[in-house]
């Protein structure tokens, strides 16, 4: 049984929440505040309850462009929430464990980014994890463990499955919410369509594996990156620019896609256009006109009709990053018009925190449940476990 905030005696506890506020940076700081708004409700009731509240968090990936401080975090959060919130640039030295102990009930303390020690970017059982450095150093500065990070919970770092071997541990309200939602989606209406698009090649190409075989999608359509790693599989030649993005996130994932179409290609859906930037204008090629020297930037409008058609028949869309590079105005058309149709299926879930962003920033409603997770909801749906929630359950 997996134990909830109703379940823990808050007063004057210093409770560690793991929460996912992992989101899209802007030179200026965050893009987007959607992953953190999502928290709010768990880290009020919290400080309404009393706690002594520190939040652990990651934020991009080491070497990535969105590799950073929790600093802007903690800021946004301070205006969010009634409670006061400071912020500490570590994660388990002295320092922070003497911030810890500092911390006033009714407090928030956003701790560093985890994902700076580099124990915290290795898959880990619950056990080793729980002898991290990271959580063997804070666990003792701490009264309770509280894991609200769903969107984060496809991970086995130590933040997310150390504690519970240290810690009474709970799930918080966004976590709850979730997995009462995507825990039973073998119920819902059919046909099911997967839409996978965005950037994370490696993880949908096996979401797309598991659905497939597991008979849970009818149909799987894909776009973003994930559609040219498929074209590509598919012996399209997009060009150069276009085959570097999809390569630098896996080559290995395009050859698995090509294996995957080989066996379900008739229930996989390729792009038919793409749209490329040329002298600052969108420019929608059919395959037939590729090679292009410019990257595919978003899908065409061939691709957007093909799409809806199968859309218009869904009983469930499910439906994981963008189209394309909607933050670019010119690249944001095969994402609105995508998302539109999946939000006309009797159910929709939309997840990711990307694909929330997309949601804000083109105005898009009427889904059933958008979830925080990108990855982690569709793990869920898939495979139905997530390891930092096995060790919630005892
Ligand atoms: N064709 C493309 N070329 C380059 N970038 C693309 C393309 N299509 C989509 N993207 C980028 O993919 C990114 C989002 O992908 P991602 O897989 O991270 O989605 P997500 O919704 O955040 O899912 P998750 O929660 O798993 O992170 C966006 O920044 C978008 O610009
Ligand atoms: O955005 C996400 O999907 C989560 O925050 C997990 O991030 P990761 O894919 O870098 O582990």
């Amino acid at each position: 049984m997996i134990r909830t905030l109703d379940d823990l005696d808050a007063e004057g506890a210093a409770v560690g929440v793991r929460v996912d506020i992992n989101s899209p940076l802007a030179a200026d700081g965050l893009a987007d505040d959607a992953r953190l708004r999502a928290h709010v409700d768990t880290l009020s009731e919290l400080a309404d309850r009393n706690a002594r509240v520190v939040l652990l968090a990651h934020q991009g990936r080491p070497g990535g462009d969105e590799f950073s401080t929790l600093a802007a975090h903690a800021a946004r959060l301070d205006e969010l929430l009634d409670a006061s919130v400071g912020y500490c640039d570590a994660t388990f030295s002295s320092d922070a464990r003497d911030r810890v102990d500092a911390l006033d009930a009714g407090s928030v303390l956003v701790l560093e980014n985890t994902r700076f020690y580099s124990e915290e970017y290795m898959e880990w059982d619950a056990e080793e994890a729980a002898d991290t450095h990271l959580v063997a150093k804070l666990a003792p500065a701490l009264d309770a463990f509280v894991n609200d990070a769903f969107a984060a919970a496809h991970r086995s770092q130590p933040s997310l499955v150390g504690f519970p071997g240290r810690l009474p541990s709970y799930a918080g309200r966004v976590m709850e919410r979730e997995l009462d939602v995507l825990g039973n989606i073998d119920e819902s209406p059919e046909p099911r369509v997967y839409v996978l698009g965005g950037a994370k090649v490696t993880d949908s190409v096996d979401v797309a594996r598991s659905v497939l075989e597991r008979g849970l999608a009818d149909a799987v359509l894909t776009a973003g990156i994930v559609g040219n790693a498929f074209l590509l599989a598919d012996g399209v030649r997009l060009g150069a620019a276009s085959a570097e993005v999809v390569n630098d996130r896996s080559a290995e994932a395009v050859k698995r896609a090509g294996d995957l179409l080989d066996e379900y290609g008739h229930r996989i859906y390729l792009p038919r256009d793409v749209a490329v930037g040329r002298d600052g204008e969108r420019v929608e090629l059919d395959l037939a006109d590729l090679p292009s020297p410019e990257p595919a930037m978003d899908v065409g409008s061939r691709t957007v009709a093909a799409y809806a058609d199968v859309l218009e028949d869904a009983g469930t869309a499910v439906l994981n990053g963008p189209a394309g590079v909607f933050e670019d105005e010119l690249f944001a058309y095969g994402t609105r018009e995508l998302y539109e149709s999946a939000a006309r299926a009797e159910y929709s879930i939309v997840g990711g925190g990307d694909t929330a962003a997309a949601l804000r920033r083109l105005g898009i409603e009427g889904f059933s449940h958008v979830s925080t997770g990108g990855g982690a909801a569709l793990r869920m749906l898939t495979d139905g476990d997530l390891p930092a929630v096995t060790v919630l359950d005892d």
